[in-house]
């Protein structure tokens, strides 16, 4: 089991925004987590990914974790290919191939040597995807991942994930609309604090 989520609450001051958030992510898994626009979906994978002390409740993660956060966190001063030198060491990474790989599969490679100031929203989003991945991460958090993808780049996305299904990783993605039901293996609807999978939203798929 990559994640296990048990009675998760969080509160801002008085307003209590997650009341008993209760799930588990198993090993090679694509699980969704959709709610409306301030539903706390945001609050609950900061609290998954460690950035937030939830007010009450457990999760228990095993593994490597990739976080890939809603705000893109770059210095647009440095070029494409300075970040992932930068992470190669925050990851102690003997080199760069699974790197130049996903920004292959991404379609971004064209870009290594131009400075992220310069790159469309899109494909800083591709840049920011690569960093939380590189590092081959067991479970993946992404906080609406693919925002600004082109079509071909959103395609690109998914065989990417199931690739990493079929070997075993894991990825949990948020995201307001519930467009991708048919890709996902489990589907949750957060509403009112709390975490429903939807059998009509899950039913046969994978
Ligand atoms: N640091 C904070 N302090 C106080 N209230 C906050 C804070 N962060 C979020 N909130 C409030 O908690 C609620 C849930 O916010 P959150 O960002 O988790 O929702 P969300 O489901 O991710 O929303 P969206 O789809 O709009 O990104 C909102 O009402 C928001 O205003």
């Amino acid at each position: 089991m990559s994640l296990r989520v048990k009675e998760v609450r969080h509160s801002y001051g008085i307003r209590e925004v997650l009341r008993g958030v209760t799930f588990d992510v198993p090993d090679g898994a694509l699980v969704g987590v959709v709610g409306e626009n301030g539903a706390g979906k945001t609050t609950l994978l900061r609290i998954l990914s460690g950035d937030l002390t939830p007010t009450g409740g457990v999760v228990d993660r095993t593994g490597r974790l990739g976080y890939c956060p809603q705000q893109v966190v770059l210095n647009e001063a440095f070029t494409v290919a300075q970040h992932l030198r930068f992470f190669q060491v925050a990851y102690r990474l003997g080199d760069l191939r699974y790197a130049e790989e996903l920004m292959e599969v991404l379609n971004f490679a064209q870009y290594r040597h131009d400075r992220v100031g310069t790159l469309s929203g899109g494909t800083r989003q591709k840049l920011n995807l690569t960093l939380a991945l590189m590092h081959d991460p067991d479970l993946l958090l992404l906080d609406e991942p693919y925002q600004g993808f082109d079509w071909d780049t959103y395609l690109r996305f998914w065989d990417l994930a199931r690739l990493l299904r079929a070997r075993g990783r894991s990825v949990l993605v948020i995201s307001h609309l519930a467009h991708d039901k048919d890709r996902l293996d489990t589907l949750h609807q957060l509403t009112a604090g709390v975490l429903d999978p939807d059998p009509a939203l899950t039913e046969g798929h994978r």
